[in-house]
């Protein structure tokens, strides 16, 4: 290198997809915090905009007010993976867009075309601010969002696997009844029109159903490192 001129690793767009309870939320946090990035969690902006729908009256069930008011609600996520957080019109939701109200109206909304342009539009524009890259988790980030992702990766795991650990987290939580949920939240996303959840033809896919969260972790920095080294 000449002049003592330092070398800075050039930014690095990661997109990783999948359905409901493959780990997408704490595989890329950690992958982000590991590698020195940026991290968008862009589920919890449709979740988001759901809860201000629902705040404001407005009928989840009816597309067109939904429509007519996409544009409405200002959200703002903040992207370090230490601490993500995200606001509405300077609110912290972070916890009321967790509650099972807004987990069972979230595909409903995210379906209407104008909520996704908006929310779209937002996460380019925090990927391209992000200086170091970013790791950005969802549904449709390597079809559509970011199709030019330097890696993408699609995590998969059996439903069954998946009701097991969401219902660890909610504790008692009937293991059946968690997997219908999580079943039926995945066929909504995937049979909507507008971008659904889907694999890009270019993503690497992980079945985490046999690994450990640190497997999983251990799995996608190495991938992301390769990408970094040209491999
Ligand atoms: N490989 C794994 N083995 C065991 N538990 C895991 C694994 N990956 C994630 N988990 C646990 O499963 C739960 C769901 O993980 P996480 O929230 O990251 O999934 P997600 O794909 O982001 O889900 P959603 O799309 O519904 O937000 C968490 O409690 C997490 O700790
Ligand atoms: N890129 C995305 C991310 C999320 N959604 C929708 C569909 C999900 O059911 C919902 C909540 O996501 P989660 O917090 O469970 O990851 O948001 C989407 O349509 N596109």
């Amino acid at each position: 290198m000449e002049n003592g001129a330092v070398r800075t690793a050039q930014p690095v767009i990661v997109a990783i997809d999948g359905p409901s309870g493959t780990g997408k939320s704490s595989t890329s946090k950690a992958v982000a915090a590991q590698l020195g990035l940026s991290y968008l969690d862009t589920g919890a902006q449709y979740r988001a905009i759901t809860w201000w729908m629902v705040a404001n009256g407005i009928d989840v069930e009816d597309p067109s007010a939904i429509a007519a008011v996409a544009g409405k609600p200002e959200i703002v996520s903040g992207t370090d993976p230490d601490a993500p957080t995200i606001t509405v019109d300077g609110v912290d939701v972070a916890a009321p867009i967790r509650t099972q109200d807004v987990t069972s109206k979230v595909s409903a909304v995210s379906a209407v075309p104008e909520v996704r342009a908006r929310i779209t539009e937002l996460q380019r524009s925090v990927a391209a601010a992000a200086g170091r890259g970013i790791v950005v988790e969802g549904r449709d980030i390597g079809t559509t969002v970011l199709p030019d992702a330097d890696l993408k990766i699609f995590l998969t795991a059996s439903p069954e696997a998946r009701a097991a650990r969401r219902s660890g987290e909610l504790k008692g939580a009937d293991v059946d009844a968690t997997r219908e949920a999580l079943i039926k939240r995945d066929t909504a996303d995937s049979s909507r029109k507008t971008s659904p959840l889907a694999k890009a033809d270019d993503a690497v896919e992980v079945d985490t159903t046999d690994l450990t969260l640190s497997q999983v972790i251990e799995c996608v920095v190495t991938l992301v490192e390769e990408k970094r080294a040209g491999k």
